[in-house]
């Protein structure tokens, strides 16, 4: 780490501490998050601790989207710090959303959701699930383009490069987190990440958190209270949620007030931010269903929205950023 020039910190959360840097090698502005304790049981210091091994994995895997964080170097030293090294990116949606103090016009809500989709299609393709999407891990860049940060609860899914369900809950931040993580579901898939991209859009585009519960069953009332409950008990994979038996379960529900919500967003909005807001995982749109949706392919949107960069992304096949010292 003694190429890194410590500057401000810039961010301090449950998994570490984040500084911007200045390598002193290049003179690039970095980002250096130290993770904190508790995950370094490794103290031969032969293996990179497995929190720090699998946030640097899955930031690795999607090395190279425009709209993931670049991974720069995962490193660990003698007295058991992790730290990984990002591009510095700016601040975060959350941030600029409280300095901005009013909600962003559709066609920007639409350019913005447009990035996050396909970075979450890109991460889902490769079999990783984020599982903490919120506005404090979306990060603007100096363009008005925006990154997805903080892999630090991030997996591999079943069929990437891991292991199958049960996976563990509770994951996401509490705003965020989708119908069936509060009801207990272990086996869960990219869906929770697009439920969470749905409270994203909403408070894109009404300038507030959409449902700000205060605990885990004051947040599954609001979800049903808002998007309806969507036969949730049809659902096929219902019986098996731990919470299956909850009364909240059990009430009758007005249907979905999101329209009156959003009164102002077109038909082709609504059909996205409801569809990423299906209570029932098996009806709710993935990152790549909603890409496809209107909103984003007709002409006139299409042409509005700048492309966010020029290459396409591709996975890369192995290999790793500059210095994974391990
Ligand atoms: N590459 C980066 N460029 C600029 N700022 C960053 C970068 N990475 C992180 N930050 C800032 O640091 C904050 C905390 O980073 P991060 O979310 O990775 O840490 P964390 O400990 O996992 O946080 P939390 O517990 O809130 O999820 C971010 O919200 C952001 O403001």
């Amino acid at each position: 780490m003694e190429h890194y020039e410590r500057l401000e910190k810039i961010g301090e959360g449950a998994s570490g501490v984040v500084y911007k840097a200045r390598d002193s090698r290049t003179g690039a502005i970095v980002a250096v998050k130290r993770l904190r304790g508790g995950g370094f049981g490794d103290h031969d210091g032969s293996r990179l601790s497995e929190d720090l091994l699998r946030e640097a994995a899955c930031l690795e895997a999607c090395r190279g989207h425009p709209s993931v964080v670049e991974l720069r170097a995962a490193h660990r030293d003698g007295a058991g710090g992790a730290f990984l090294v990002m591009e510095y990116v700016g601040p975060s949606v959350a941030q600029v959303m409280r300095e901005r103090g009013r909600p962003f016009p559709e066609a920007d809500a639409r350019r913005l959701m447009r990035q996050l989709l396909d970075g979450a299609r890109a991460m889902h393709d490769l079999g990783v699930l984020h599982r903490d999407l919120k506005p404090d891990n979306v990060l603007v860049d100096a363009h008005g383009d925006l990154k997805i940060c903080d892999f630090g609860m991030s997996r591999f899914a079943a069929g990437g490069a891991a292991t199958a369900p049960p996976y563990t809950s509770p994951v996401v931040t509490l705003w965020y987190r989708a119908p069936e993580l509060l009801l207990g579901s272990t086996e869960y898939d990219a869906r929770v990440d697009t439920w969470a991209l749905g409270c994203i859009m909403a408070e894109l585009l009404a300038g507030a958190p959409l449902l700000p519960g205060r605990s885990e069953m004051d947040q599954l009332n609001r979800a049903f209270d808002t998007v309806g409950a969507d036969d949730m008990t049809d659902w096929p994979g219902f019986s098996r949620l731990p919470r299956a038996g909850s009364p909240l379960c059990q009430r009758s529900r007005p249907p979905s007030r999101l329209r009156e919500m959003f009164p102002s967003l077109s038909a082709a909005g609504f059909d996205v931010l409801s569809g990423l807001l299906a209570c029932r995982p098996d009806r709710r749109l993935t990152a790549a269903d909603a890409l496809r949706r209107p909103w984003f392919t007709d002409a006139e949107s299409a042409n509005a929205d700048q492309p966010l960069n020029a290459c396409r992304f591709t996975a890369r096949v192995g290999g790793v950023a500059d210095a994974i010292v391990v």
